[in-house]
C-alpha cells in the first residue's frame, strides 16, 4: 500500500536507513557466474529513508510514504519489497520462536529509486536491525550479515552504515580509515538507471584493487587518494544515461567542491566539501538552479 501520509509519531520503533555513497568504485574481475568482483569505499549519508514500527496483533504489513514512494513499481510495494523479504528472512532465521510479531511498518521513501545510492538496500538493512530490535532476537552480527547476503549485495554493508572497503560482490567487508569531517552534496537527475545495462556496457580493462592508508590526516589527503581512483561504471552510466556527465559538471563547478563522482551504477552524483555547511550552501544552489532534480547536502553519518 502506499499512502501519501500518514502520522508516525506514535509508533514504537524507527529506524534511519542511510543512503550507501561508493566514493571510488573499481570492476576489479568476473566471477564465472557473469557477476563482477569491486573494490570499493562505501559511505554512508545522512541522507535517508526511514523504516517505522509498530508491533499489533495484526499479520506484518507495510505501507509507504514519502516523495518516492509512488517511484516503486508495484511489485516492489508489496511482498516484493525488500523490507518485507527481510521481515521474511528474519522470521525464517527465528524459526519457530514467539517473539516475532506482526503490526505495522512504514516506510518513508526519501531517496531516490534505482538511483547507486543503495536506498532498497538500506531499507532491508534498516528492516533487520529494527525487527532484531523489537522482537528482541538478538541475533549475531555474523548471523545478521549471512541474512543481509541473502537478500542482495549491498545489503551486508548497509547493515553496517559505517565507511567499509567492500570487495568481491559485496561479502568480503574490512574496516576503513575513518574520514575527516567533510561535506557531501548528492544529485539525482531523475533518470532510473538499469544496473545489469550499465555493468553490460562496461568496457576496457579491470582495475587493481586500490591500495588503502592506513588513515588520512586530512580531506585534502583523501582527495588525493580518491583522485588516483575512479568509478570504472562512470562512463557507461553516462551512455546509458548522458545527464550524469551534465550533473557531474554542475556539482564540480560549485564552490568549495573538492571532487566530483558518479555513487554505484548511477546516476546519482556526489560532491565532497570542506563541511556540511559548506555542502547545504551549495545543495541550495543547485536546487534553485534545477527545482526537478532531487538535491541533498550535508553531512556524512
Ligand atoms: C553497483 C553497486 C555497487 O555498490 O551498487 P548500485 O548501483 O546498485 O547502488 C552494487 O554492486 C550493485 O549490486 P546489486 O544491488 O546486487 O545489483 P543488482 O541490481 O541486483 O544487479 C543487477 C545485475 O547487475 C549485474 N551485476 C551486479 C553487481 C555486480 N557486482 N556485478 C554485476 O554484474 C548482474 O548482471 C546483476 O544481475
Ligand atoms: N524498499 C525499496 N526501495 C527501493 N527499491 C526497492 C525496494 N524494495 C524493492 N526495490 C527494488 O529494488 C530495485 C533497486 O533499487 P535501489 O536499491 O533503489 O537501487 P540502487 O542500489 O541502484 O540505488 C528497484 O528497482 C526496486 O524495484
Amino acid at each position: 500500500m502506499t499512502v501519501a501520509a500518514l502520522d508516525v509519531s506514535t509508533f514504537a520503533f524507527t529506524e534511519a536507513a542511510p543512503a550507501k555513497v561508493n566514493l571510488y568504485l573499481h570492476v576489479t574481475g568476473r566471477r564465472a557466474d557473469g557477476y563482477h568482483l569491486l573494490d570499493s569505499l562505501v559511505v554512508f549519508a545522512g541522507a535517508g529513508d526511514v523504516l517505522h514500527y509498530q508491533p499489533g496483533p495484526t499479520p506484518l504489513q507495510l505501507e509507504i510514504t514519502g516523495r518516492f514512494g509512488r517511484a516503486l513499481d508495484s511489485s516492489a510495494a508489496g511482498a516484493d519489497n525488500l523490507v518485507l523479504k527481510a521481515a521474511r528472512a528474519l522470521q525464517e532465521l527465528c524459526g519457530t520462536q514467539a517473539h516475532v510479531q506482526g503490526g505495522r511498518l512504514v516506510l518513508e521513501k526519501k531517496l531516490p529509486v534505482a538511483s547507486g545510492i543503495g536506498g532498497g538496500s538500506a531499507d532491508a538493512a534498516a528492516a533487520l536491525r529494527l525487527l532484531d530490535r523489537a522482537w528482541n532476537v538478538q541475533a549475531s552480527r555474523a548471523d545478521l550479515l549471512k541474512v543481509a547476503e541473502t537478500l542482495g549485495a549491498d545489503v551486508p554493508v548497509c547493515l553496517l552504515s559505517q565507511t567499509t572497503r567492500m570487495e568481491g560482490i559485496g561479502e568480503n567487508l574490512t574496516p576503513a580509515p575513518h574520514l575527516p569531517e567533510c561535506g557531501m552534496v548528492l544529485v539525482n537527475c531523475g533518470q532510473a538507471v538499469s544496473t545489469p545495462e550499465v555493468f553490460r556496457r562496461r568496457e576496457g580493462d579491470f582495475l587493481p584493487r586500490a591500495t588503502m592508508p592506513d588513515g588520512w590526516s586530512s580531506l585534502a589527503d583523501v582527495v588525493t587518494f580518491l583522485k588516483q581512483q575512479g568509478n570504472s561504471l562512470e562512463e557507461p552510466a553516462c551512455v546509458v544515461c548522458p545527464p550524469v556527465g551534465h550533473v557531474l559538471a554542475d556539482i564540480a563547478g560549485q564552490d568549495g567542491c573538492v571532487l566530483a563522482r558518479m555513487s554505484g551504477s548511477g546516476a546519482t552524483c556526489f560532491g565532497i566539501f570542506a563541511t556540511p555547511q559548506a555542502a547545504r550552501q551549495a545543495a541550495d544552489r543547485l536546487e534553485d538552479a534545477h527545482p526537478a532534480w532531487w538535491v541533498w547536502g550535508g553531512g556524512l553519518v
